[in-house]
């Protein structure tokens, strides 16, 4: 693969930017990505100021707080830590100081044909030896301390990025916008940075000091100190950068996007599909040949990318800038041979050589710190992504309420989800009254908006115009967490968490999570008793554990003590489809008992349970009506009614209303509906 290139460059303003109308859109393909970059019309220098001004000051504020959240997490250890960072920079400086004393001893020697001054030789040679022993002393002790800092950092970060996700409501996650990659060891990196950065600078002053005093004559220090650096300041500020734009990427290489998919399928979610499918060989034949198809271009992180383009007179004019020094103090013996010493000679140039590699490593470190920077800032804007559902200001439930449950009810309601088709309405102006208490049915065809329409009763969405209203009120003025808690759900998209059985189903009402009665009594409501008693640990079970255990180079099968830990590491317990979805319901039940559930939505939770399964969840449902109003979905009867189709309700009336009109409702009633059949109740559609 060669070095990224530019595909092609700047077809410009493709569209002008709303905000700041002096700024145009200029879009750059790199390799698989397509950047759109945010510059400033400048007419007269290509080098803009005030933008580099304030990329600086906007990437400042970042580090500072950066700087300011990790010193207050751990301040000992961090103090620590800068004071070794101090020892190391100052390490190469006491080092070549050392060595100089021990050359210029040798030299005096030499040129007086004497034996060198013993005493003095021992001392320089034993106080570099202390030395040596000291740093390397002081290097494995800080490494010590900084694994402890990056540990407690992590989780401070690990613990910030669990909140900005969770937060996220649904319609905010169909933004599809990759953030996996913000880490919480992303600050860490940064930190580390710039640690490493203000070293390489001390080290950088401290070797300039020490050049300032291996050349006695001020001139001569300043002047070689200048010729020295003069490379590395080419090098660096040849390169351009990318980190400071402000830019949008999207990766639109359909081959590189496809290699992407196939990879995903690695995951352990796909293997149950792979391998009932057979599926191995086609997705590793899929996969070489989109890698095929897409040949060299570059996959390289655009930002990387941009930085790397630079012209080939910029390395011409380096290398030879980069021979100035050696040129100077040639030029330096030639006309005035008495300043020089060849010791002098030997440490210019061994600072020579580590200065440049120092200045080289700052600019290094510096082009780090702006990407990560970059980086950081994504990671703190996580929190200033403000959730799409506003929480609203009146308490739930309201002085008004019915005792019965509650009432609801949608006006004139039309909603499309974020990205769907234009005009592609999920639900199309529906109106519809529940009276608290009520026990509906709503039955429809894939696709009709049953689940959507329990989705804004609960509002996990907003609607796009029209209202719901919840006990007289629209649903946007309540506070989300009152009306949640109001709210039961229960719906075949509702998981079993990586915790145990008991966790899970305690979920439900975590005031009493630890009352085993009322567990085990959901556990029952829900139909999962039975489940429990089939399992070794019980209520203890982790279902889906996160573990991580591994054996490296010990196989199962060798006769080994290793071989048999490896047998006996901890195996994942199963159980079936049916069985989670009852588990599942016995978290609802469980959420029942905070007595301030007044709606209960159940939408088509009951796909793997069995006949007599489904029958006795929806008897304990029914059970637990009291103070409720119960909503359930299904699209059991789907292909033969119309009662809610493309977004509209088709049918509505009392059950028994909609049997005497003998429509469709009447068919799949007669057919399937019985699971559903009560006397005491009157389901509507
Ligand atoms: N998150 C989403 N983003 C975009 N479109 C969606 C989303 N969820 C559902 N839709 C679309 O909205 C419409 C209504 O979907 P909904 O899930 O409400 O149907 P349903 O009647 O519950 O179907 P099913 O019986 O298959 O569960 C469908 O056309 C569906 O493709």
């Amino acid at each position: 693969m060669g070095n990224p290139t530019i595909d092609s460059t700047a077809s410009t303003g493709d569209k002008p930017s709303k905000r700041t109308p002096q700024t145009r859109i200029e879009t750059l393909h790199l390799g698989v990505y397509r950047v759109m970059v945010e510059k400033r019309i400048s007419s007269v220098f290509a080098f803009d100021f005030a933008e580099s001004l304030e990329s600086w000051r906007s990437g400042f504020k970042v580090l500072r707080r950066l700087v300011v959240d990790i010193v207050g997490i751990t301040p000992t250890l961090l103090f620590i830590m800068a004071l070794t960072k101090v020892w190391e920079s100052l390490e190469e400086v006491v080092l070549l100081g050392l060595e100089t004393k021990i050359l210029r001893i040798i030299e005096i020697s030499l040129s007086s044909r004497d034996r060198p001054a013993a005493r003095a030789l021992i001392m320089a040679v034993v106080s570099r030896l202390l030395f040596v022993m000291c740093s390397s002393l002081i290097t494995h002790w800080s490494r010590d301390v900084q694994s402890q800092a990056q540990t407690k950092v992590l989780h401070h970060y690990d613990d910030y990025l669990l909140i900005a996700r969770l937060h996220m409501d649904l319609p905010k996650l169909q933004d599809n916008r990759t953030d996996d990659y913000l880490s919480a060891r992303l600050p860490w990196e940064a930190f580390e940075t710039l640690l490493e950065l203000s070293t390489k600078l001390f080290a950088v002053a401290s070797q300039l000091g020490f050049m300032f005093h291996a050349v006695r004559s001020g001139n001569h220090g300043l002047i070689f100190a200048v010729l020295c650096v003069v490379k590395p300041f080419i090098q660096a500020f040849a390169r351009q950068h990318m980190w400071a734009m402000r830019r949008v990427v999207e990766a639109t290489n359909t081959d590189y996007v496809r290699m992407k998919s196939l990879k995903s399928l690695e995951h352990s979610n796909y293997r149950l599909d792979i391998l009932s499918g057979n599926l191995i060989q086609y997705i590793i034949t899929e996969f070489r040949d989109a890698r095929k198809r897409l040949g060299d271009t570059s996959t390289d992180y655009p930002e990387t990318q941009y930085s790397n383009q630079r012209s080939p007179a910029v390395g011409l004019i380096a290398s030879v800038v980069g021979d100035f020094p050696l040129m100077y103090y040639v030029a330096i013996s030639l006309l005035k041979p008495s300043s020089m010493s060849l010791t002098t000679i030997a440490s210019l140039q061994q600072s020579a050589i580590l200065l440049r590699w120092l200045f080289w490593d700052v600019f290094y470190q510096a082009d780090s710190l702006r990407s990560d920077i970059s980086r950081v800032q994504q990671l703190y804007d996580l929190e200033k992504a403000t959730p799409i559902i506003k929480d609203g200001d009146e308490s739930y439930p309201p002085e008004k309420h019915s005792d019965q449950g509650m009432a609801l009810s949608l006006e004139h309601v039309e909603f499309s989800y974020p990205g769907s088709k234009e005009g592609k309405k999920a639900l199309n102006d529906v109106s519809f009254r529940i009276e608290p208490g009520e026990l509906v049915v709503i039955v429809g065809a894939n696709g009709s908006g049953k689940s959507t329409f329990v989705k804004l009763l609960t509002r996990l969405y907003d609607v796009n115009s029209g209202s719901v209203i919840v006990d007289g009120q629209d649903i946007r003025q309540y506070k989300l967490a009152e009306l949640r808690r109001s709210i039961a759900t229960l719906t075949q998209d509702h998981l079993l968490f990586p915790l145990s059985i008991e966790e899970n189903i305690g979920l439900g009402f975590p005031e009493a999570m630890t009352d085993k009665t009322l567990i085990n009594k959901a556990a029952e409501m829900g139909g999962a008793q039975e489940i429990l008693t089939k399992l070794n640990d019980g209520l203890n079970t982790v279902l889906d554990p996160v573990s991580i255990q591994y054996g490296a180079r010990v196989q199962e099968d060798d006769d080994t003590d290793l071989a048999a830990a490896l047998k006996n590491l901890k195996k994942k317990v199963e159980v079936s489809g049916g069985e989670r979805q009852r588990l599942v319901a016995a978290r609802t039940f469980m959420r029942f008992n905070s007595h301030e559930i007044r709606f209960v939505a159940v939408d088509e939770p009951s796909s793997a349970l069995d006949p007599e399964g489904e029958l006795q969840l929806f008897n304990n449902l029914r059970e637990a009506r009291a103070g409720k109003t119960m909503i359930f979905v299904t699209h059991r009867f789907g292909h033969l009614t119309k009662c809610m189709k493309d977004g509209k309700v088709a049918e509505y009336g009392s059950h028994t209303e909609l049997l005497a009109r003998q429509g469709e409702y009447y068919k799949m009633y007669n057919i399937q509906a019985k699971a559903f059949d009560s006397a005491s109740s009157e389901p509507q559609t």
